[in-house]
């Protein structure tokens, strides 16, 4: 049973277990949390970038709340200004307009209680052994003594199956090793919320959706909360119970979607083809399905990607065509 002082969880996924079997929700995001408020407020936030010769707008006038529990996903084609809404989330740039509060406290830098996961393999300082990676920002930001933090590093290596590789360096794992590193890193911080900037976007597609198995997997356990920037619709779709869409550049909210039925089980289903759609007209405003074939060859797992899935229509009895979505993760 869940403790007394323990926030309302958030509903299981469909195919998941009943309830997490850890929660390392602090006192404080309880408090907050019975009060009723989002973890996360995003509250008509602009951001824009300066150089010498103009002044590029990123997002414009974006609102959003995330709940503790909650998988919110930022998708948007290239260029929308997920990455820069992600960095304004973890403090390292300052909104130009509105505000970013966290528990109700508005977020004016980087802290602990926030952590990010990015698409990049270097990530991880390359004279630390696997075992010190996890460790350091706990010991770097003293969020817990040498013991401890020698224990959580043992405890979320062994939930990304890297035990065995806890001694060895970064340069000795494969890219999907590396990713799993980062995210034992991010969750041993126990923080607030997970940031991840497309994470799994430089994987082979079978790791891709391995990962992803993962990750749900995770927060089956854990139930942390998630921002998960990705320019997949499949990918959103699979890992969100939340989806807010940007518009191309500069990113406004176009709307927010319920993606809380899907998941890996549902690739390729109609209901999961038919939100798919959906989305992409509201990326796309005004068209209701794709219409044209991209010139260029797309990057797997794009927008741009899915699109192309799905003008080429579902696979028939005959094997013509391809299902969309099962092929660009
Ligand atoms: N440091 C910077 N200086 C100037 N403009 C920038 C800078 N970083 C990003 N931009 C611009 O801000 C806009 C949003 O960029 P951002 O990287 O946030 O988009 P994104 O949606 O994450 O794109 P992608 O999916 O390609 O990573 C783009 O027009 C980009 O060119």
């Amino acid at each position: 049973m869940a403790p007394l002082d323990s926030p309302p969880l958030p509903p299981a996924r469909p195919g998941g277990p009943a309830g997490p079997t850890r929660a390392y929700a602090s006192t404080r995001t309880r408090r907050h949390a019975r009060a009723g408020g989002p973890l996360l407020q995003v509250d008509g936030v602009s951001i824009d970038y300066r150089t010498h010769e103009r002044v590029v707008r990123a997002t414009h006038r974006v609102s959003f709340d995330v709940h503790a529990g909650d998988r919110f996903v930022l998708l948007g084609a290239s260029g929308c200004g997920k990455s820069t809404l992600l960095k304004a989330v973890a403090g390292f740039i300052a909104p130009s307009e509105g505000e970013i509060r966290l528990q109700g406290r508005t977020v004016t830098q980087p802290g602990p209680d926030r952590v990010v996961v990015f698409q990049e393999f270097d990530q991880l300082p390359p004279w630390k052994t696997v075992r010190e990676n996890v460790a350091f920002p706990l010991l770097a930001s003293r969020t817990c003594g040498r013991a401890e933090a020698a224990e959580r590093a043992a405890l979320y290596l062994e939930k990304v199956g890297l035990s065995r590789f806890a001694d060895v360096h970064p340069h000795q794992l494969s890219g999907g090793m590396k990713q799993r590193v980062a995210i034992a890193r991010a969750l041993a911080m126990q923080p607030q919320v997970l940031l991840m900037d497309e994470p799994f976007a430089a994987l082979d597609a079978l790791t891709r959706r391995r990962m992803q198995e993962e990750l749900l997997g995770l927060w089956d356990e854990f139930r942390f909360t998630l921002i998960f920037v990705t320019h997949s619709i499949e990918e959103a779709l699979v890992v969100g119970n939340r989806i807010a869409i940007l518009s191309p550049h500069p990113g406004r909210l176009r709307a927010e979607i319920n993606s809380h039925a899907f998941g890996l089980h549902s690739l390729g289903g109609s209901a999961f083809q038919a939100t798919a759609r959906r989305i992409y007209g509201l990326l796309f405003e005004g068209q209701d399905t794709p219409s044209t074939e991209p010139a260029a060859t797309p990057v797997p797992g794009s927008v741009e990607a899915d699109a192309a899935a799905l003008a080429r229509g579902p696979r028939t009895a005959a094997g013509h065509g391809a299902l969309p979505f099962r092929i660009s993760v």
